[in-house]
């Protein structure tokens, strides 16, 4: 494989749906010099994938229409590639088999479940044919029952919306990694326009994505001018009803309800015992004492049976010390490494509380009122949250519910109306159940921020602002605030200071913002152009292992992934631009070997956990070391060991050279001479190259603020820093 292989592109592939022959020829829209309306006959390639659906190659020389990788395209031409892609001018009609409801939907295999999924004939067939768009793998035509969402792929797509943050040239190249900037061709909303009627489709239709959209993937649809409410009055409904997209009608399939899917879980690892070795660090006042246990923490009968049947003997060390924390009604930030608990965490104590304190079942109402909401930034991990909570909580009268962004919005209402006591959900959705007074704050006695540098970074900080300023919610005095993540950013620490009570408790176990030591790192540097037979090589050397591939930027995880079908290694994807049902395909392929290739953006790097993820591959690296820690996490999980490989571009990726030396020497990994080399050259003192000030914060900043450094790191001890309430000034 050589660069001439770069100008032979790969269409988008949801083409192929609707090209049953093998060589077609097309009218291209072209866009090449500028021109939409320009157009060009070429002869399209089409080929089979190992997924068994076909793909389009254009042969060299073809229109730059479809050149979203073309390294010689022009800016403008870039911008209007992408504007235009899949510019076949297939729109809407191709998006459509216009069927009246959607069935089907109900039955389609889910990417949440750990068991095996039934990738039976019917599904199948179902998959096969006529993707709308995407296609490596996808699945499940009924994709292509429900409403256009984007008014055709094909069609005129202009570009996104959003928080004018980017570099000019952005919006249309960039994708998760970077806030969006104005669209190009009239944005659908403005920043932080109305989160509106979860029903339609947000930001994504015909005319591109407005609204801020942050680094992974949750559409923020907070309204204008702070207002928390949502729907008609919000700003969404100052769209005018050419930008309506259509509604959202996919409706998730239920997790399978019997007690086998809801307790399976897969294996601790040889390393879990090491788990005991690690240092552990707990600041502020009246810590009280760490359990060794799962019998200290006194839970009830069946959370502890739910716990034994979880196949949990042994606590991890973040359970130790936050488990007895929130028992005791400490607000807490806990930091600790990627796979090591955070989730059982957090949820074992908020049930236990439930249950001590005689949680009434909820019953059907209208307006639903939780003691717990816990938020995090993606779908699919919030759907995994919700699984664990339900997992913990059966048996007991707490009901869990989830909703997210992507899925019908009166779906989301109808699981709420049916009683909630944990309502799980990514931001956007849940600021629109609270603006149409689907839920009520004023019980709320527990907030969880999962993954929560992210949810306070400048994408989803503002929304959940407004969140604890909604009317009703219970201020911080009032409830129980609870942040996990394993990076903990020192600005990020301090925004938290808004959210939790001034004696909250710090707990961060092994170097805060470190990477797993039971994942083996290793960096490569490799050029752009040799990447992708590196990725080859790399993906032919694991077999049949489970691998998950990084790349930055949406379209590059469908060019990679179209690619690796070419070269016959089966593979699928996840990324912001393909429909939920679609990315939940792709986990669920992925989850049960099916395609033990998974390409992805960061839409993947936080909190998934996967069986049996041996290998994580940094095709691109990412922009910040936070990001590379949470992508290698996906891999080493629970004591079990991985690996991660990272290809340094030289050109692109100077910048994470001195952090990336830090994270590999700080888990004990090999340092290669040339990235220390680069390191050096880089050398700013005081400059990590990440988006933030130093690389590890390494301790709870209220006691950097004060200029004191009383923390002692030794197994199990905790320290102290002043009283807050002795001196106030670090909130
Ligand atoms: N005490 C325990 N014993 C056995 N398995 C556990 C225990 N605690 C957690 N696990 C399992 O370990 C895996 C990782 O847990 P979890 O997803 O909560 O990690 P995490 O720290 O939140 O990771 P990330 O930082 O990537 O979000 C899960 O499969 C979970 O069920």
């Amino acid at each position: 494989m050589g660069d001439e292989d770069w100008e032979a592109e790969i269409i988008t592939p949801h083409l192929s749906s609707y090209v049953p022959v093998l060589e077609k020829d097309f009218n291209l829209c072209e866009t090449k010099g500028g021109s939409f309306n320009r157009t060009v006959c070429a002869r399209l390639h089409m080929v089979r994938g190992t997924d068994g659906l076909d793909h389009v190659i254009l042969p060299r020389g073809s229109s730059a229409g479809f050149n979203f990788l073309n390294k010689d395209a022009g800016e403008s031409n870039k911008r209007e590639s992408a504007s235009t892609m899949g510019g076949f001018g297939v729109g809407k009609g191709f998006g459509n088999r216009g069927f009246p409801n959607n069935k089907l939907e109900e039955g389609d295999s889910s990417g949440f479940w750990r068991e095996p999924n039934n990738f039976g004939e019917d599904a199948q067939a179902r998959s096969r044919g006529f993707s709308r768009r995407g296609g490596f793998q996808d699945g499940n035509d009924s994709e292509a029952l429900a409403p256009p969402r984007r008014g055709g792929r094909g069609g005129f797509r202009g570009c996104r919306g959003g928080f004018g943050l980017g570099s000019p040239n952005s919006e249309c190249e960039q994708d998760e990694g970077t806030p969006r900037t104005g669209g190009l061709f009239g944005s659908r909303r403005s920043a932080f326009s109305g989160p509106g009627n979860g029903d339609i489709y947000q930001s994504r239709g015909g005319s591109g994505r407005g609204g801020y959209k942050g680094l992974n993937e949750e559409v923020i649809t907070g309204s204008a001018k702070n207002s928390w409410k949502s729907g008609t009055e919000g700003a969404e409904s100052d769209d005018t009803q050419e930008f309506q997209g259509p509604k959202v009608t996919y409706v998730p399939p239920a997790p399978p309800e019997d007690e086998d899917s809801i307790f399976a879980h897969y294996q601790t690892g040889i390393n879990f015992d090491k788990y005991d070795s690690i240092l552990v660090e707990v600041s502020g006042h009246d810590v009280p004492p760490a359990i060794l246990t799962f019998e200290e923490a006194n839970l009830c009968q069946t959370l502890n049976n739910n716990i034994a049947k979880a196949g949990y003997t042994k606590l991890t060390p973040v359970q130790k010390y936050s488990i007895p924390i929130i028992l005791a009604g400490r607000d807490l930030m806990a930091c600790a490494q990627t796979g090591s608990g955070k989730t059982a965490a957090f949820l074992l104590p908020i049930l236990a509380h439930m249950m001590r304190d005689g949680i009434t079942a909820s019953r059907f109402r209208e307006l639903q009122e939780p003691e717990c909401i816990i938020v995090a930034p993606t779908r699919e991990l919030i759907n995994q949250i919700y699984l664990e909570a339900r997992k913990f909580s059966f048996g007991t009268c707490v009901r869990a519910v989830v909703i997210y962004g992507g899925t019908q919005f009166g779906h989301s209402v109808r699981q709420i109306t049916q009683g909630c006591n944990v309502l799980c959900a990514t931001p956007g959705r849940l600021m629109d159940v609270i603006g149409k007074e689907k839920i009520g704050l004023r019980q709320v006695r527990y907030l969880v921020l999962d993954e929560a540098d992210r949810m306070l970074d400048m994408g989803f900080g503002p929304e959940m602002k407004k969140l604890i300023s909604c009317p009703g919610m219970p201020s911080k005095e009032q409830r129980q605030t609870l942040m996990f993540s394993a990076t903990f950013p020192e600005e990020i620490q301090r925004m938290a200071g808004e959210f939790l009570k001034l004696n909250y408790l710090f707990v961060a176990v092994g170097q805060v913002g470190g990477a797993c030591t039971d994942v083996q790192q290793t960096v490569l540097q490799v050029g752009q152009y040799s990447k992708r037979e590196k990725l080859v090589e790399t993906l032919r050397n694991t077999g049949d292992e489970r691998a998950m591939v990084f790349v930055e930027t949406k379209k590059k995880a469908d060019f990679i992934a179209t690619f690796l079908c070419q070269e016959k290694i089966s593979t699928t994807s996840i990324h912001g631009d393909r429909e939920q049902r679609e990315r939940e395909q792709a986990l669920g392929d992925f989850r049960c070997g099916k395609c033990p290739v998974l390409v992805a953006t960061s839409v993947a790097a936080r909190g998934l956990d996967i069986e049996n993820v041996q290998h994580v591959i940094n095709f691109d690296l990412p922009s910040t070391i936070d990001e590379y820690v949470h992508r290698i996490g996906r891999t080493g999980r629970c004591g079990n060991t991985g690996r991660a490989v990272s290809f340094f571009d030289p050109e692109s990726d100077r910048h994470l050279a001195q952090p990336l030396v830090k994270v590999l020497s700080d888990a004990q990994q090999d340092v290669p001479a040339w990235l220390e080399e680069i390191a050096f050259s880089t050398y700013v003192p005081g400059f990590s190259g990440s988006s933030r000030e130093s690389v590890f914060t390494s301790v709870d900043t209220r006691k950097n603020f004060r200029g004191k450094s009383t923390l002692s790191t030794a197994g199990f001890s905790s320290s102290q820093i002043p009283n807050p309430a002795d001196d106030e000034s670090w909130d």
